[in-house]
């Protein structure tokens, strides 16, 4: 029976995830570990709503359980050796460097968590991949456990998270499914696998709680987000052909959708997708498949990322030709720079790689946005690279209110789907722009007819 658990790195997986487990385990003791001290501050922040990440419902989980059996701490040797079972919870980006280099996922802070377990570790440990790692990992991180360490024993276990930013609490509380890979084949492994299933069996029904061998595992999570990324690029290159067609990509999705092979989720047609887990799990799939010498198979996933990046760039391009083909100097309006609603998470978030690239056409980019906070705007645009920060930041201004950010705007580009925005008062808003005043849903949020009639130029995806 498990009664410790530690989790290394308190972020967007690690932070909820860990929440939720608390929340529905009293018996045991949760500890989330982290490096980066001000994360862990704002975790334990008394004012609950100041918790780093936003997700709907969070702050009442982490207020249920926190200082009862959730602890927040930097204290990351004490953590690990306390527990029975660790997660590594930290981040797997893309390689930015060496071999791989916009690819491969860089595995050094999984390794850097391993090694640490290893040196740290003075009872058996079973060690469980949270974080989404490439098809084959938990054979290095047992290779550096098992010769690095104190002699402990350490079982490995592979366990996904599916938990979508924004949903995160509803998708914890009631999963689709849990997904524990682990070696049932020796005793040791068998029980390792039980004692997860055990946790989840606190609040998820038992069915619902799938167990497989280790690399299917670790298989699936790249799958699942290869396939439902495959879908919103799927749709996107639909909504091209729509628009030269008068085929309307909402109805063509509503039509396949009922079909019950097809599903009606995961259709819907945008600007493209963003967030830190669909590019990055996509190339990291790629550059396996082609580290295996399966090109066919690396160049069919890749053609999902490729979609993406011109969905994202025909949206820019519009706006730039729609407006009379120059935007220099012009005031556009951003009403949302994450990725998604109800997340303040803005990686890899669509906003970015327009607002690029209006930038380069000495745009002036305005950004209003309810959850991301004005430094992160900066910060997203800078670390591209393009043009120095200081062009950045005299070309884009970031507002507190949407109506100061739309005024005197040539155009408005709707970037994410907040529910807000649908119910601005829209002729406010029209009445403080030049006009003819320019409206781009990317998101086929606003009510177009409305719209129309106060007068706007409204321009959405796939109609
Ligand atoms: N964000 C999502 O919705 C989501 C969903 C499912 C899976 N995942 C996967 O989960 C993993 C984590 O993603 P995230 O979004 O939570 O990342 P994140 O960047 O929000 O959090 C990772 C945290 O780990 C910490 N960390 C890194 N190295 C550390 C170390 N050696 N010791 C202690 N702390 C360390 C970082 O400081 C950071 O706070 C990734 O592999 C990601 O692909 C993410
Ligand atoms: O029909 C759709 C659905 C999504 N999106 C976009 O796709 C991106 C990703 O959305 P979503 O999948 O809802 O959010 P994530 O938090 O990125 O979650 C994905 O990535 C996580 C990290 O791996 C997984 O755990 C989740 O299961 C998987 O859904 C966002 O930009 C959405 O706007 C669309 O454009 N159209």
């Amino acid at each position: 029976m498990v009664n410790k658990i530690c989790c290394i790195g308190a972020g967007y997986v690690g932070g909820p995830t860990m929440a939720v487990i608390a929340q529905k385990c009293p018996d045991i003791k949760v500890t989330v570990v982290d490096i980066n001290e001000q994360r862990i501050a704002a975790w334990n922040d008394e004012d609950v709503t100041k918790i780093p990440v936003y997700e709907p419902g969070l702050d009442a989980v982490v207020a249920e359980a926190r200082g009862r059996n959730l602890f927040f701490s930097t204290e990351v040797d004490k953590a690990i050796d306390e527990a029975d079972m660790i997660f590594i919870s930290v981040n797997t980006p893309t390689k930015t460097y060496g071999v791989g280099k916009g690819m491969a996922a860089d595995l050094k802070y999984i390794e850097l968590c391993a090694r640490q377990i290893a040196r740290v570790a003075t009872s058996d440990k079973i060690v469980v991949e949270k974080s989404t790692l490439p098809v084959r990992t938990a054979s290095a991180l047992k290779d550096i456990l098992d010769n690095t360490g104190n002699g402990v024993k350490f079982d490995i276990l592979s366990n996904p998270e599916f938990l979508a930013e924004g949903t995160a609490v509803e998708d914890l509380h009631s999963p689709d499914r849990v997904l524990i890979g682990g070696d049932e084949s020796t005793e040791e492994g068998a029980a390792a696998l039980k004692a997860l299933v055990d946790v989840y069996a606190h609040w998820v029904p038992r069915e619902c709680i799938l167990t497989t061998n280790v690399w299917s595992s670790e298989l699936s999570k790249l799958t699942a987000n290869a396939v439902l990324a495959q879908r919103v690029s799927s749709i996107n290159s639909l909504s091209e052909l729509c628009e030269v067609t008068e085929a309307d990509v909402n109805e063509v999705a509503r039509a396949i959708g009922m079909d019950s092979r097809i599903g009606s989720k995961f259709l819907k047609a945008s600007v493209g997708f963003g967030g830190s887990c669909f590019q990055k799990d996509i190339l990291n799939l790629v550059y396996i498949a082609k580290s295996y010498g399966l090109n066919e198979v690396a160049d069919y996933w890749e053609q999902v990322i490729i979609m993406n990046d011109h969905q994202k760039g025909r949206f820019a391009r519009n706006i730039i030709s729609t407006l009379y083909n120059t935007v220099s100097g012009k005031k556009i309006a951003f009403l949302g720079w994450a990725f998604k609603k109800d997340t303040n998470d803005t990686r890899e978030s669509a906003a970015i790689y327009v607002a690029d690239i209006l930038l380069s056409e000495q745009a002036k980019v305005s950004v209003y946005d309810p959850k991301v906070e004005e430094y992160q705007v900066y910060s997203d645009v800078d670390y591209l690279g393009t043009r120095s920060s200081e062009e950045n930041t005299e070309n884009l201004t970031v507002f507190n209110d949407p109506y100061e950010a739309c005024k005197g705007a040539h155009a408005i580009a709707v970037l994410t789907e907040w529910d807000e925005f649908k119910s601005y008062d829209w002729q406010k808003i029209y009445d403080g722009m030049l006009k003819p005043a320019f409206v781009f849903d990317g998101r086929r949020l606003l009510d177009e007819k409305q719209l129309k009639s106060i007068g706007f130029q409204y321009q959405t995806i796939g109609r």
